[in-house]
């Protein structure tokens, strides 16, 4: 094996981390070919052994410990406090900024419970990103976090900005010129647009919308290079706004000829692969296709996969829902673009829409932007505020997030803590009021296995809930079933053991599902006795506690039976 590189700190922390692993044979991975050493640990602990970088890349992706459950620690640490039933469902996501990025910050927010940090590739130098990435991903290796990394790409926007460094303001009556002329520093009642033809199609009368509504202008004539127009509505004008047009009520849709990717978005999405991130949100997806061609990109280009989330966030993605949900592996509802192509009021009306899509056709669904805005400036969140994160918990969004709260706020732990103890809150209420099975599978499966697995997974969560069990486990490759669990919310926590860490990192997101990184066997029955027997000595289950194990192994050596069952076990 190639020797270079300073990455002892992986190698140091597999001898060194529990005390059964000295006589262990590693599996080491090396691009793809696989080779086995013989390590004594003890002779290695404490020296410094150098190996590549790729290697050290390969090396963390398959290290599994013996001994060991690779459980997040907050996680760990709440169920022993707390119980099965107060561990919270409803997963974090937190957008990473200038306010919360040192070590130390994203320490606090993975204690608070973040499970998704979020890099927006609009901001700051890819250089700041992949230095804070590899903070997180440091964390989790030195601290025992389960923390996933999520880039989200910057999408061709159509965004004006009048070159002044805060906002201005536009008066009632005022004329203004958009044009897309280029110049230094800001001229008085003039602002740039970023893009050419953004006046292409647009009439005199048309109205232009201001970031969905801070301020509207009526186009009054055409002009070379833009368009001058009166201020009907005023208010401010912030940089990089973005702007809509409207005509008689309805939006001129203008983003069908933008790229979903552009060439500052490839090279983003080169910069996620190089840097392992787990997840890629696509910014303005229009359609099914933009998805496609990126899995299909990430599939050929990497081994280890990653999902490729697709953001709401045009009225053009609203009309063609299903089509880019099915695509996709898990969807953001983003609201606050969404809000410019959209009227505000419909906003509520259209995220219970796709939270109810994603649901039907079992993908996981983040609800973004301004959940808790006032907490960018104050202490406490509005009432309004709390309400709103309590109505998407209430539908069972699988995942909130926070933008400029934690990127840019002065509160983002607070801000977080404030998701955490609302959506425990709510989650107890809902199941209090016995909410939990409202909702009427809709069949996914094609194929007999795909059926029988979705079948076991709804029958399960019914047999889980009805018998009042403790915890739900199930072995999974992919996460194909814990996701079929999770689907059917159900009352217990989902415990989900899978080998392969970009599975479990990925299962960050899945409401209710806990992820476990561990040896797997292609012997199941010998799995769940490993792993119970070990969660006893960790002093995670205890005699008496009922789990019901769902197991779906496909045994390998060109066995045709599939295994599939539902066992309910009391541990003692
Ligand atoms: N890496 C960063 N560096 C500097 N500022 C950031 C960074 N990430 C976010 N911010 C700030 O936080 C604010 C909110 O962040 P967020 O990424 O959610 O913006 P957004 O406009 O809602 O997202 P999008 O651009 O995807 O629509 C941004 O307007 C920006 O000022
Ligand atoms: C998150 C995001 O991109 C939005 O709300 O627009
Ligand atoms: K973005
Ligand atoms: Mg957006």
């Amino acid at each position: 094996m190639a020797v270079t590189g300073d990455s002892a700190v992986f190698c140091r922390r597999i001898i060194t981390n529990g005390s059964d692993v000295s006589s262990k044979n590693w599996v080491f991975r090396v691009s793809a070919n696989p080779l086995r050493f013989g390590f004594n640990a003890e002779k290695l602990k404490g020296s410094k052994v150098k190996i590549g970088v790729r290697a050290a890349v390969e090396l963390g992706v398959s290290k599994s410990l013996e001994g060991s459950l690779g459980l997040d620690v907050v996680i760990e640490g709440e169920l022993r406090e707390k119980g099965f039933l107060g561990l919270r469902k409803t997963k974090l996501v937190c957008t990473i900024g200038p306010a919360c990025c040192s070590f130390e910050d994203l320490e606090r927010l993975a204690l608070a419970g973040m499970n998704v940090a979020r890099f927006n590739m609009c901001h700051n130098t890819r250089e700041w990103h992949r230095d804070v990435i590899r903070r997180i991903k440091r964390l989790n290796e030195e601290k025992g976090f389960c923390v996933s990394v999520m880039i989200d790409t910057e999408g061709s926007q159509h965004v004006i900005d009048h070159g002044a460094p805060s906002s201005v303001k536009a008066e009632d009556g005022s004329i203004w010129l958009f044009t897309t002329e280029k110049f230094e520093g800001s001229r008085p009642f003039t602002v740039q647009a970023n893009y050419e033809g953004f006046s292409e199609g647009i009439v005199v009368g048309d109205e232009l919308v201001i970031d969905g509504g801070m301020a509207s202008f009526e186009v009054i004539e055409k002009i070379e290079n833009g368009l001058r127009c009166k201020c009907i509505d005023p208010g401010l004008l912030l940089p990089r706004a973005k702007l809509s047009f409207w005509r008689n009520g309805k939006l001129v849709e203008k983003n069908q000829d933008l790229p979903t990717l552009s060439t500052k978005d490839w090279s983003d999405i080169e910069f996620g692969i190089s840097e392992r991130v787990d997840f890629i949100a696509m910014s303005f997806v229009n359609d099914a296709d933009a998805i496609k061609q990126l899995k299909n990109y990430l599939s050929a280009k990497t081994p280890k996969p990653i999902r490729v989330l697709a953001k709401i966030e045009s009225l053009e993605s609203l009309h063609k829902l299903e089509e880019i949900v099915e695509v996709s592996d898990g969807i953001m509802v983003a609201r606050g673009d969404l809000g410019v192509e959209i009227p505000l009021e419909q906003i509520p009306a259209v995220q219970q829409k796709i939270t109810h899509v994603c649901r039907q056709l079992n993908k996981p669904v983040i609800v973004a932007s301004q959940l808790l805005e006032s907490m960018i400036e104050y202490p406490t969140p509005t009432r309004a505020e709390v309400a709103d994160v309590s109505e998407a918990v209430r539908q069972y969004a699988d995942a909130l997030m926070l933008s400029g709260e934690s990127a840019i706020g002065s509160y983002g732990q607070k801000a977080l803590s404030v998701l955490r103890m609302t959506s425990s809150r709510m989650e107890l209420w809902s199941r209090e009021e016995n909410q939990q099975n409202g909702l009427q599978q809709r069949q996914l499966g094609q194929s007999l296995p795909d059926v029988i697995a979705e079948q076991i997974c709804n029958c399960s969560v019914e047999m889980a809930n009805n018998l009042g069990v403790d915890a739900i486990f199930v072995y999974t490759k992919h996460g194909h079933m814990a996701s079929l669990l999770s689907r059917n919310r159900p009352c217990p926590p989902v415990f989900a053991f899978t080998n392969d860490d970009s599975t479990r990192m990925a299962m960050n997101l899945q409401w209710g599902v806990m992820p476990f990184l561990v040896d797997l066997s292609d012997d199941m029955e010998a799995n769940i006795s490993k792993t119970i027997d070990l969660m006893k000595t960790k002093g995670m289950v205890k005699e008496g506690d009922a789990v019901l194990v769902v197991s779906d192994a496909i045994p390998s050596c060109g066995n045709p039976n599939v295994f599939q069952s539902i066992q309910v076990k009391t541990i003692v």
